[in-house]
């Protein structure tokens, strides 16, 4: 380094100069500028960044999709940054994310490197991390062939089950609901992932999952932004530790969920579920047996937040508009009536309904930043802007959702937007489900618990402020997000549907029998 510095000097000197470091320094921005507008060259608008760093100083560890919101409406629908060395992408419409995301899915589908969350945590085992490629393939293989549209109707069971649980829950203890809410979200997904209910959100699998998915915070490790730190000697680092550390409980208490699936198979006790069917088509799959653990574990991570989540904005969102949750409920009273609670077969003349659901998950995102970033792996042009090979993209779902154009009044709560409309895309609303062949392999399932708990706390409660209106903006900040705990009264809308709650308990409570 120093002969390299005294070699520059030298040749400075040769032609007659007196280099001082100022002068060194001054020379290196102007190479940096340079490099810096090569690199700029035909990317998306974006805002300037600092040599070396790039705009990372300017990205806020808390809620950076606001940021992003800001830039993209400040340069346009797609917005180039850089964080490190990496081009980031961020689309800011929701045609500019189709026309990416979607349609050239062969070459947006991969996801960045994470270091620590994919590598060190798991050698790239969990597939919400995994890049593109034979492993990921076989991932979504196993998991669309568990939860794809048709199969999901034979979890519709359970979920209607664990939702009648949820109704008495609400009934007698309503102060706990956030708790009780996510037992329900909680218990769907292990039910389906492992043939097994959850009683308590206090259970030991429910306990292990958070802790493993709080090594999955972004920002949390320098190395996921300096990744040369791995090429300290590996005593040196110390970031290691605490996932290498999961890594191996996360390995024990992902293959004992397993192999306690295998018994219970054995046994014959244990209801269809993805494990099961997955263990069974192992060899067919070419899959190990610890790949198909954390294969089957992937709805833990990415189902559970995310279904509780949307059920709070729903309710967040019935406490601002009490006048959409009175016309939600004349169309339960007229299509239901309050003698019975809705099921799934009434989806069809629930119209106001769904539309309700499909705003829930509009209104506020329960994944502000798209879910997980997508990475490109071919060189791309769009509207004649450059994509560069390896940039990370980010459907910023925050600011596409609020979106005036294809949302008009985005801040209002107006399931009728997608009912007075012809556009196929809001009649059919995916969006929130993310793109391509990385969308959400669980919406279905998710879908469907929406719809039955949504429905049903409409036609059995009004959902009422205790105290204060809570704040709309104030949510917690991760790849999920959520709002922050707030007080909301559920008082039960007449005696009939009391009863109907109680009566409807009792007999769920004996069905749920073989689930135990
Ligand atoms: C309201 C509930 C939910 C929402 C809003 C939601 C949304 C999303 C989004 C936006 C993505 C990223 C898609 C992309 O990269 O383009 C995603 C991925 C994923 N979701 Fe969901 N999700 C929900 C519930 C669920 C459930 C219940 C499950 C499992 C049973 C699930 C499993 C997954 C998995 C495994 C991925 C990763 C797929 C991959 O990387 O290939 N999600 N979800």
């Amino acid at each position: 380094m120093t002969s390299s510095l005294s070699r520059v000097s030298g040749y400075y000197a040769s032609l007659g100069g007196t280099v001082t470091l100022s002068g060194l320094l001054a020379l290196t921005y102007v190479l940096y500028v340079v490099l810096a507008w090569a690199l700029r060259k035909r990317l998306p608008p974006g805002p300037a960044g600092l040599p070396w760093i790039g705009n990372k100083y300017q990205m806020p560890a808390v809620k950076p999709w606001r940021k992003l919101a800001e830039w993209n409406a400040q340069f346009g629908p797609v917005v180039s940054l850089f964080l490190g060395g990496t081009p980031v992408i961020i689309l800011g419409t929701a045609q500019a994310a189709w026309d990416l995301l979607e349609k050239r899915s062969d070459i947006y589908s991969s996801r960045p490197r994470f270091v620590v969350a994919g590598e060190i945590l798991s050698d790239n085992k969990r597939g919400l991390m995994m890049p593109a490629g034979e492993r990921w393939r076989k991932f979504r293989k196993v998991l669309h062939g568990g939860l794809h549209l048709r199969k999901a109707d034979s979890y519709k069971e359970i979920q209607s089950l664990e939702s009648k649980i949820l109704m008495h829950q609400l009934l007698h203890e309503p102060t706990a609901y956030e708790r009780h809410v996510k037992r329900f979200s909680a218990s769907v997904v292990v039910s389906v992932a492992y043939g097994r209910r959850i009683e308590s959100i206090d259970e030991w699998i429910v306990k292990e999952n958070e802790a493993s998915m709080a090594c999955i915070i972004p920002g949390k490790y320098l190395v996921e932004s300096w990744p040369w730190l791995l090429k300290l000697p590996r005593s040196l680092q110390w970031f290691r530790r605490e996932p290498e550390e999961r890594r191996q409980r996360d390995i024990k208490l992902l293959t004992s969920l397993l192999d306690d699936v295998k018994k219970r198979t054995a046994e014959g006790t244990c209801p269809p579920c993805l494990a099961s069917e997955a263990y069974a088509a192992r060899e067919k799959l070419g899959m190990s047996e610890l790949q198909i653990a954390y294969t089957v574990s992937s709805p833990f991570g990415a189902g559970i937040d995310t279904t509780a989540g949307a059920t709070f904005i729903f309710l967040l969102g019935m406490l601002h508009f009490p006048k959409i949750m009175r016309k939600a409920q004349a169309e339960l009273d007229s299509v239901i009536g309050r003698e019975r609670m809705p099921e799934f077969d009434d989806r069809e003349r629930l119209p106001y309904i769904c539309a309700v659901i499909s705003e829930t998950l509009r209104w506020r995102s329960v994944t502000p930043l798209g879910g997980t970033p997508h990475a490109v792996t071919e060189e791309d042009e769009y509207h004649g802007m450059r994509i560069p090979k390896g940039s990370t993209v980010f459907a910023n779902f925050y600011g596409i959702m609020q979106d005036p154009v294809m949302f008009p009044d985005p801040d209002s709560f107006l399931p009728e937007r997608f009912i007075d409309t012809t556009n196929p895309r809001l009649k059919d609303f995916d969006l929130p489900f993310g793109f391509g062949r990385r969308i959400c392999p669980g919406m279905h399932l998710a879908s469907n618990s929406l719809f039955i708990n949504i429905s049903r706390l409409l036609w059995g409660f009004d959902l009422l402020p205790d105290g204060p209106l809570p704040d709309t903006g104030a949510f917690t900040n991760g790849f999920n997000s959520w709002p922050l705990s707030f007080k909301c009264r559920f008082q039960p809308r007449d005696g009939r549907v009391t009863e109907c709650i109680e009566r409807e308990y009792e007999a769920a409570n004996e069905a749920l029998g073989k689930w135990k």
